[in-house]
């Protein structure tokens, strides 16, 4: 395992989770501007914040992303991955949208980090506090052991988000997006000040979809993740609102006893 022991007086994730709110972010991915619109309203109020990614953001433009993430708080999660100034640019261009977060691929190496988390810090050199936290995505949820294998990585999950998230943290990343199971080893890794924003999620019972590393919305909470996504568990549901609800109402059970 490449982590280093957390110093005595760091609190475990544990700890941690109990008694800090997890906050919930609904993935809003439909290529219908109209879903997305009714979607965005049903959880306006219920949820803290909507993530809008490939699927609405191509399909319906940037203009709609704009006008959704007026009305709450925004994850923009575009995933950008290509050579450093390519993304430097492409995060300079997303960056008045005004998103809580924005996403880029760790895997793009600490030179491509460090350009976005530069590009941001011009963009809001006037406002610093208003600047969009960079969340460096480690090793999407999706992936198991065999699947890292296969792209020729020979190690586990945990092993590559540690590493990823190391890379990334020093280069610039205000957080990292994992899956719940390698939140105790990040925080043994690094501490604390690092966001974790946590997918992978299936409430008790949902349906695993093409996810592999799963929590329930309780386990996550309890392991200290900062922010849970949340996909198809709420917008399948048949009451958006009441499953997004009941998530909440999980998250409040685990996180202040
Ligand atoms: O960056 C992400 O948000 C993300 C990273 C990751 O490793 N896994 C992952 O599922 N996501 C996103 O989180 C959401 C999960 O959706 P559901 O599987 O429907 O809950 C999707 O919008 C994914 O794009």
């Amino acid at each position: 395992m490449v982590t280093t022991p957390a110093p005595a007086n760091q609190p475990s994730a544990n700890q941690r989770g109990a008694h800090r709110r997890t906050k919930l972010i609904a993935a809003i991915d439909t290529h219908s501007l109209a879903h997305g619109q009714q979607l965005a309203t049903q959880l306006n109020g219920v949820v803290d914040a909507i993530k809008l990614g490939f699927e609405f953001t191509y399909s319906c433009g940037l203009e709609a992303v704009r006008a959704l993430g007026a009305k709450q708080g925004l994850f923009l999660d575009l995933k950008l991955h290509d050579i450093p100034n390519t993304v430097a640019q492409g995060v300079a261009a997303l960056a008045p949208l005004g998103p809580l977060l924005m996403t880029i691929h760790a895997s793009g190496g600490s030179a491509m980090v460090r350009a976005a988390r530069n590009a941001l810090d011009e963009a809001f050199s006037a406002n610093p506090g208003a600047r969009p936290k960079l969340i460096a995505v480690t090793v999407l949820t999706s992936l198991d052991g065999a699947a890292l294998l296969e792209l020729g990585v020979d190690a586990t999950p945990a092993q590559q988000v540690v590493r990823l998230g190391r890379l990334a943290i020093e280069a610039g990343a205000d957080g990292l997006v994992c899956s719940a199971h390698e939140i105790a080893p990040l925080r043994q890794a690094l501490g604390e000040a690092p966001l974790l924003v946590v997918p992978g999620i299936r409430p008790a019972g949902s349906a695993h979809n093409d996810q592999k590393r799963i929590m329930t919305p309780g386990q996550a909470a309890e392991a200290g993740a900062d922010w849970i996504v949340v996909g198809r568990p709420i917008t399948q549901a048949a009451d958006p609102a009441a499953a997004a609800r009941a998530i909440q109402a999980e998250l409040a059970a685990h996180t202040n006893p």
